[in-house]
């Protein structure tokens, strides 16, 4: 194996893990995972955290090394690696000092979310408290931007932070909601600052759902559960981000239990995740419906306004740390016409630049600024597709009614049109293959499983109906 033909492997290994394991449970536990080469028998893939590293060993190792030795025979083992460790490598590449300048920049410094201590902008390390995840002292709400994207769930949050212990807010749980970089995370770290600062007896906990499952995990095997439990359902104000990631019967109904005790004793809650508490479709019902009993807030995609506040506070504290960086106010300018994702992607553009200055000992001028920033200039979120977009386009280009889609008429000419807009489901969107199922006609999973699989081995053999699909789905997107 080697160059683009083992990326080629990896993206039908990720395909089919796609297929296997449903959307969901993909986007949650292989989404951020990359190849990083292969090498003989061995294939290397990192993960951003060790957490991940050591869930995908216990739980879905075997099937990762059977679809690579599926693609590969020689394939006998798969290494994950935690990031951090390989990007951090001193491999300067002479002709992108962008992309090693940006892995250089600084990593955050963090402080325990309960510790008593004042908040200090410089904490020396990382330290993780008895009960939480680490908190970054950077993200506060001074530092927070503020604005129509994000105005609603700003106030709400401030008001969790300043309303004292045992009286909950209106807004019980609060449960914020973004796609990735909108200042989630930052939101809810600012809570739980602001809150210890507030009143420091006042037991705040900021935990990530990865966190929690492990350390839920880590109590069933050593048989400290229930000191566990009992030492989460004593917290004034619990924060809970990226629930998206909260998979596993039993830990979700820890969890259920646990949001239930609290919020029924009067404790704050706030829950953070990429998508609507309706849309986590992995999660138990029991805990969905306790979500919906709370107020939801969506921070939306920066407006321009929004992208240069952000841009604008961020280069201040750049020139703080870096006296004489020169990035001019035209291409900041630039940077908050042009990239208009989220505030993950402007940050990270303003680190470019800054490094490029630190790289060059040059002023940015907007022709270097341009090159620096191509792969972040124009992107946006992908937009979400529905069965219902699916369907429509699927039945006018075969020329079908969406009933015949839906029934259980069998005839051929509407059987092959039904597979391919199940397909389109399943690779379009991130429904599982028994909610596609129950869309289509209320159908079982394992016919929408049986569509997928008949589609992709139709494609292999069938340049035409390959293209056809490339088309729908284009269709599919306008
Ligand atoms: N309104 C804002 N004001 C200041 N900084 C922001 C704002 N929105 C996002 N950021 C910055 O963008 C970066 C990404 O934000 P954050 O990690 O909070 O996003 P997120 O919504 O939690 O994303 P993910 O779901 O990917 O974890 C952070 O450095 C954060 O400080």
């Amino acid at each position: 194996m080697s160059g683009r033909a083992d990326a080629v492997l990896w993206e039908r290994v990720k395909t089919r893990l796609r297929t296997e394991l449903g959307e969901d449970i993909f986007s949650s536990w292989f989404a951020r995972v990359e190849f990083e080469g292969a090498d003989g028998a061995s294939v290397n893939l990192s993960v951003p955290t060790r957490f991940l590293k050591s869930w995908i060993q216990s739980h879905y190792f075997d099937k990762l090394l059977g679809l690579w030795t599926a693609e590969v025979d020689s394939v006998r083992r798969v290494e994950l690696i935690v990031r951090g460790a390989v990007r951090a490598r001193p491999a300067v590449k002479v002709e992108k000092p962008v992309v090693a300048a940006v892995a250089a920049s600084p990593a955050p410094t963090f402080i325990p979310a309960s510790s008593a201590a004042p908040v200090m902008a410089q904490a020396s390390a990382a330290r993780l408290d008895s009960a939480g995840s680490p908190v970054d002292p950077r993200f506060t709400f001074e530092t927070f931007c503020e604005g129509g994207a994000n105005r609603v769930a700003y106030a709400a949050a401030r008001a969790v932070a300043e309303t004292p212990a045992g009286r909950p807010t209106p807004y019980n749980p609060l449960y914020l909601h973004a796609g990735v970089g909108r200042g989630k995370t930052h939101l809810l770290h600012a809570v739980a600052q602001a809150a210890r600062r507030a009143d420091p007896s006042r037991k705040v906990v900021y935990l990530t759902a990865e966190h929690f499952m492990f350390r839920f995990v880590a109590a069933l095997k050593n048989q400290s559960a229930i000191a566990f439990k009992e030492n989460l359902r004593d917290i004034d104000l619990l924060l809970i981000d990226d629930l998206q990631f909260l998979q596993g019967k039993s830990v979700q109904q820890e969890f259920c239990h646990m949001l239930n005790a609290l919020i029924d004793g009067a404790r704050q809650v706030v829950v953070a995740a990429d998508r609507p508490a309706a849309e986590l479709e992995t999660l138990d019902e029991r805990v969905r419906s306790r979500l919906r009993g709370g107020v939801a807030f969506e921070i939306s995609s920066p407006d321009l306004d929004l992208r240069r506040d952000i841009l604008k506070s961020r280069y201040a504290i750049a020139q703080s740390q870096n006296p004489g960086v020169d990035v001019p106010e035209t291409v900041i300018e630039y940077v908050a016409q042009s990239v208009v994702s989220n505030g993950r992607d402007l940050e990270g553009a303003l680190n470019r630049l800054v490094a490029q200055w630190q790289f060059t000992n040059q002023p940015v001028t907007m022709n270097s600024a341009e090159i620096t920033l191509r792969d972040l200039v124009g992107a946006t979120e992908p937009r979400r597709v529905k069965i219902e977009d699916i369907q429509k386009v699927v039945s006018r280009h075969y020329n079908v009614s969406k009933a015949d889609l839906l029934s259980s008429r069998r005839t051929r000419t509407i059987v092959r049109p039904r597979q391919i807009a199940m397909y389109l489901s399943k690779t379009l969107t991130p429904r599982s293959l028994p909610e596609i199922g129950r869309r289509f006609g209320g159908r079982d999973h394992t016919t929408v499983l049986h569509a997928v699989r008949k589609v992709e081995e139709m494609m292999q053999g069938d340049q035409h109906l390959a293209e056809e699909i490339e088309l729908l789905k284009r269709m599919i997107d306008e």
